[in-house]
């Protein structure tokens, strides 16, 4: 597959557009079957489970915990990565909740104190009828009212007539008419407003209260301009109810709660425990500050969610309340490959068209593919992916293709060819910089230089790319010794890999690394690389500079060493070596404990070798060109690993076991 590059026609800036360009001889070449679907046809065959805690899949420990919160009305922390069903578990908990003591609210003017208005709760249904009769008799009255009033204008007008006192007549009218607008039915003022309406609800309620201001959460008096004269709506009809209001007796969700102010925590906190909060205006200078209702009943069940970093911006009370009185469930981000599973990822299939309710079902070779794509995104063999919000999103475009070509059902071509139009931002971000680099020759994938190395980094969830990390030695210019000067975005990982790798480098090269002032750079980094895996690449781009000898440039590689010299596991090792591959580099270094991880799509497969490493000194070996220095170094590495190893052994004989 190429990419072609498109100028956008409206945009003045002519930004440019990366648009896959799908080769006309592209041969698409079908997958091993993933699973046997005995007679199901397509993804309609699948039933899909009524209830939505039922739907969610890969969770299962989840799920035990969330029915039996649900039971016991406990309070629910979720922490996961984004799309992996957070919400949709919270929102699954509402439906199994008991609905039978669902309560509707109304709020009543203060005849004592105009300013605190009453409340009521009445079982669910009644609040809507309660409301319509007491508004049915104000009409009443009104109508009475009305008809009494014309009445007495018509008589009036007659009278005044008859004695040829027409203007007086006129004005009493009108001082009549006035007067009876002013008159206003005792009823209606003070008929109540349905603050929270839970009729004909077949679930208990669930209310998303992500990103909400305070307000919204907590409830809000309105302001009212028309204060004195009687002419202003009275305080009871601008008060509105707020989520937790809402959520009484249901859910109430709150994605990223760290991010809600301390007070709105605090607030949500005594809200939690009293499971009654009075509702005033959130604004000082509103008119609203000055009403405050009776307490609202807010009895809700709190699911929180987010990832890690959320529970820094947590109250503390917040979270020990959570956890004194519910449950924290930290939930998975893949499950184990097997045939159970496999199934379990066809339904979500069925699960994803029905909601969508536009794009047609999938063909068994369709499904296959997205099971192969499941697989692939978990990063390992043996793994599915749960992030199923974007995994759902391949599902969707690959409806799309389907209808656009007029198909009744979706097939593993439809899915291929979607997978090359909804490519995420990162992944656009590193085809981008692939095209760049190769049409400004910036990674050139032949010969050997001194100090260079093809890094791999990976941009966003699973995006690959080629990061070169040039490194210069020079012999230290101050006295105290030699500096690590590091630029580029990843400035400080450089530092610290260096650190790191000085005592090997002193190990294998004989030489001090603080006698020298050493450079690295992290050529052309985007924003948003992740860089923890390049500690192979600079210990090797530092030791080919110290000791002057050339990088193989067909080479690229990835890994993070540890300060004894082992390569360690890296995350992203699949998209790291399709980006190689996509930039004409020829073998890859990866750690070998990463090889089980290793899925290329077909067209990547024949492209490149993948060499797996398991020390600093499998990678020199690998990477560094042949010649006199690399042999003198190897073989230095050699006798060190053997001394090393017959140390050990020694050791093991001189020493046995006490224990
Ligand atoms: N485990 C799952 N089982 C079935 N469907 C899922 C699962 N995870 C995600 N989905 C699908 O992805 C959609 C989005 O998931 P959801 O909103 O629950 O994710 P989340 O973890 O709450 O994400 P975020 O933290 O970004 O809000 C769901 O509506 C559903 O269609």
């Amino acid at each position: 597959m190429k990419f072609e590059e498109q100028e956008s026609i409206d945009d003045s800036s002519k930004e440019t557009v990366l648009k896959p360009e799908i080769e006309e001889n592209e041969a698409f070449e079908k997958i091993e079957p993933m699973l046997d679907y005995g007679n199901i046809k397509s993804s309609k065959d699948i039933e899909v489970p009524p209830l939505l805690i039922d739907q969610v899949i890969g969770h299962e420990e989840s799920i035990e915990t969330i029915k039996k919160a649900a039971k016991q009305r406990r309070n629910i922390l979720l922490i996961g990565d984004p799309g992996v069903g957070k919400s949709m578990l919270a929102k699954g908990m509402a439906q199994i909740l008991p609905h039978e003591s669902l309560e509707d609210i109304l709020i009543y003017p203060n005849v004592e104190d105009n300013n605190h208005p009453l409340i009521r709760s009445v079982p669910a249904g009644e609040g809507k009828k309660i409301v319509k009769a007491t508004k049915g008799s104000a009409k009443n009255h009104e109508e009475k009212k009305t008809l009494i009033t014309t009445f007495v204008i018509a008589a009036i007008v007659v009278i005044g007539f008859m004695y040829g006192r027409i203007l007086e007549a006129i004005i009493a009218a009108a001082l009549i008419l006035l007067i009876s607008i002013q008159i206003k039915p005792k009823n209606n003022n003070m008929s109540p407003k349905l603050l929270v309406n839970n009729e004909d609800k077949r679930f208990a309620p669930f209310m998303d209260a992500t990103g909400a201001h305070a307000g919204a959460l907590l409830g809000d008096v309105r302001h009212d301009p028309y204060q004195s004269g009687g002419l202003g709506t009275p305080a009871h009809e601008r008060v509105e109810s707020g989520m937790i209001h809402k959520a009484n007796k249901g859910v109430l969700y709150i994605d990223e709660i760290g991010t809600m102010t301390m007070k709105t925590q605090q607030e949500l906190l005594s809200a939690m425990q009293e499971k009654k909060y009075a509702i005033t205006g959130q604004s000082e200078n509103s008119s609203g500050a000055m009403v405050r209702s009776q307490a609202v009943p807010c009895d809700f069940v709190l699911v929180a969610s987010g990832n890690l970093q959320v529970l820094e911006g947590m109250h503390i009370a917040m979270r020990s309340r959570i956890r004194g009185y519910g449950y924290e469930v930290f939930m998975k981000d893949s499950m184990e490959d097997t045939p159970e599973n496999r199934k379990k990822l066809v339904r979500f299939v069925a699960q994803e068209v029905k909601n969508d309710g536009r794009i047609p079902h999938f063909a068994p070779d369709a499904l296959d593919e997205i099971i192969l794509e499941a697989k692939r995104r978990s990063g390992k063999q043996d793994a599915l992916t749960l992030k199923l919000r974007d995994l759902g999103g391949l599902v969707r475009s690959s409806g799309d293709v389907a209808i656009e070509k007029g198909a009744d059902l979706v097939t593993a071509e439809h899915v291929i060819e979607a997978k090359k139009f909804s490519r995420t931002l990162e992944q656009q971000i590193a085809d981008r910089s692939i095209k760049q680099r190769k049409e400004y020759s910036m990674v050139h994938p032949e010969g050997g230089r001194v100090g260079l190395v093809n890094g791999l980094a990976v941009i966003g969830d699973r995006s690959g790319i080629v990061s070169p990390i040039a490194a210069e030695a020079a012999p230290a210019q101050s006295k105290e010794g030699g500096k690590i000067i590091a630029t580029g975005k990843l400035g400080e990982i450089a530092n610290e890999s260096v650190q790191n790798v000085s005592a090997l480098i002193k190990k294998y090269t004989n030489k001090d690394i603080s006698d020298y002032d050493i450079h690295v750079q992290f050529i052309q980094t985007y924003d948003g690389v992740e860089g923890d895996s390049a500690s192979v690449s600079i210990a090797t781009a530092v030791i080919s500079a110290v000791e002057d000898i050339p990088i193989d440039q067909t080479v690229a590689l990835t890994g993070s060493l540890n300060v004894r010299g082992d390569v360690m596991p890296i995350g992203g090792a699949t998209a790291k070596i399709e980006a190689a591959a996509e930039s004409g580099i020829k073998k890859v270094l990866i750690p070998k404990s990463n090889m089980k991880d290793v899925m290329l799509e077909k067209k990547y497969e024949d492209m490149i070798e993948i060499v797996p490493t398991e020390t600093l000194s499998d990678v020199l070996e690998n990477i560094l060109i042949s010649g006199s220095k690399k042999d003198r170094l190897i073989e230095k590495m050699r006798n060190l690993s053997s001394k090393v190893a017959s140390k050990v052994s020694k050791s093991q004989i001189e020493k046995p076991a006490t224990n």
